[in-house]
């Protein structure tokens, strides 16, 4: 290349870079496997897929065919619509138990300048034919995005969000109870919950609305992030109720909110409570996590032998008033972009392409739950997990007087010739 080409070069490379960070796309691109089934020969992008997404069985995964109403919601609200199915072996002594899981990711639907209640009641109108795009899929489980009520606030650290906050059985839930009858769907609704019976406390949950509508349980964000804009110990505390699994019509379902997912500690501790499949409702931004997103519920699906189904909003979210965090940034009033990229993932360490980048979407998968002790006995992580190891070295750890086994090589100072 000459001087001029490169300048060309870098120019196209700024171009595409500032491209995608304004609208959401990957450079005109919905998701990056997207961008590598148009730009690779189908040969190559064969390859690439079965090193990028892994096999399930030994195959690509294979497209479900959905109903023609589910398809024409989608086109009309112009949301992504993507549907999958994840194989097992056939087994001699169970039958197969497949169960048809989905996950809901959006944008905000007004501004947040808008009246609060206009806000919430946009964003359910918003949700309604996405939610009936799954009833007429024949969804069984269906989770929504973190905190999906509101917007993505904690940034700010102003109080007057709190506004937001229900109690279990408050609005929302009634919301969702009323589909969760209507199509016998479990649903999974993560809020931000305001505990009336201790003190109007604030809690990051999750709450689980059975198939008859309901209310199974909820479980409360155990790990808090401290990180760039999430100010949101501002908010709430560390939750505290353990890592519940729930036992369901449709298998038994846990849900690791958010940040919690980088906590590999948190992720097992819902596999050794038997969970089937863990949900990751998740809010958060390109720049500060997208090269951790594909790899961190995978691996959790792989270390626990379940499933994983991670949501991250879409869009991007401006406030009134500008705010700083603690890392030194001027002040500015939006989070980045929220860049979706909903996904399934296998215990086989396959895993679905991702929704879009920038566009709602519902992404739909059929899994047969066998798939999670076929793994177990083929590859045997809990039975060589050694778990007295780790329970000792934690133990010891947590002594005030606790040190590090390190054997220090006796001639580390000395200096060489
Ligand atoms: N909502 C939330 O916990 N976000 C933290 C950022 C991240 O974990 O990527």
């Amino acid at each position: 290349m000459d001087k001029n080409e490169e300048e060309i070069a870098a120019q196209n490379g700024n171009l595409e870079e500032s491209s995608s960070t304004k609208d959401g796309s990957i450079c005109g691109y919905e998701s990056l496997h997207h961008l590598l089934s148009v730009n690779l020969k189908p040969h190559l992008y064969k390859e690439v897929s079965r090193l990028l997404i892994g096999l399930n069985c030994g195959k690509p995964l294979e497209l479900i065919a959905l109903p023609e109403a589910a398809k024409a919601l989608s086109s009309k609200h112009d949301f992504d619509l993507q549907a999958f199915s994840f194989d097992a072996d056939k087994e001699l002594l169970r039958e197969p138990q497949v169960v048809r899981v989905g996950l809901i990711q959006n944008s905000v639907a007004l501004p947040t300048t808008a009246p609060l209640l206009d806000q919430k009641n946009a964003i359910f109108q918003k949700l309604k034919p996405i939610i009936d795009s799954a009833g007429a899929s024949g969804v069984n489980i269906l989770c929504l995005q973190e905190a999906w009520m509101m917007p993505f606030a904690f940034c700010t650290r102003e109080k007057r969000w709190c506004e937001f906050a229900e109690p279990v059985d408050g609005e929302s839930t009634r919301f969702l109870q009323e589909y969760a009858r209507k199509y016998n769907m479990v649903i999974i609704s993560p809020i931000l919950e305001r505990d009336v019976n201790h003190g109007e406390t604030l809690w990051n949950t999750a709450i689980i609305i059975g198939n008859h509508g309901n209310i199974i349980g909820k479980h409360r964000k155990n790990h808090i992030p401290r990180v760039g804009d999430f100010n949101e110990s501002t908010y709430y505390m560390e939750g505290n109720t353990g890592h519940p699994v729930f036992e369901t019509a449709y298998g038994k379902i846990a849900v690791n909110i958010c940040y919690g997912r980088h906590h590999p500690m948190n992720w097992l501790a819902f596999g050794l409570n038997g969970a089937e499949i863990v949900f990751n409702p998740s809010a958060t931004v390109g720049e500060l996590s997208e090269p951790m997103w594909p790899i961190e519920a995978r691996n959790a699906a792989i270390a626990n032998s379940y499933f994983v189904g991670s949501i991250n909003r879409v869009g991007t979210e401006t406030f009134p008033n500008p705010f700083t965090s603690g890392d030194g940034k001027p002040q500015h009033a939006d989070f980045g972009h929220f860049y979706g990229s909903s996904h399934f993932s296998a215990p086989d360490a396959s895993c679905t392409p991702s929704l879009s980048r920038y566009k709602d979407g519902l992404l739909i998968s059929d899994m047969d739950l066998n798939l999670c002790r076929q793994l177990k006995d083929k590859w045997g992580f809990r039975m060589t997990a050694r778990y007295e190891l780790y329970a000792d070295l934690l133990a010891r750890y947590l002594k005030p007087d606790f040190e590090p086994q390190v054997i220090s090589d006796p001639l580390l100072h000395k200096k060489s010739l």
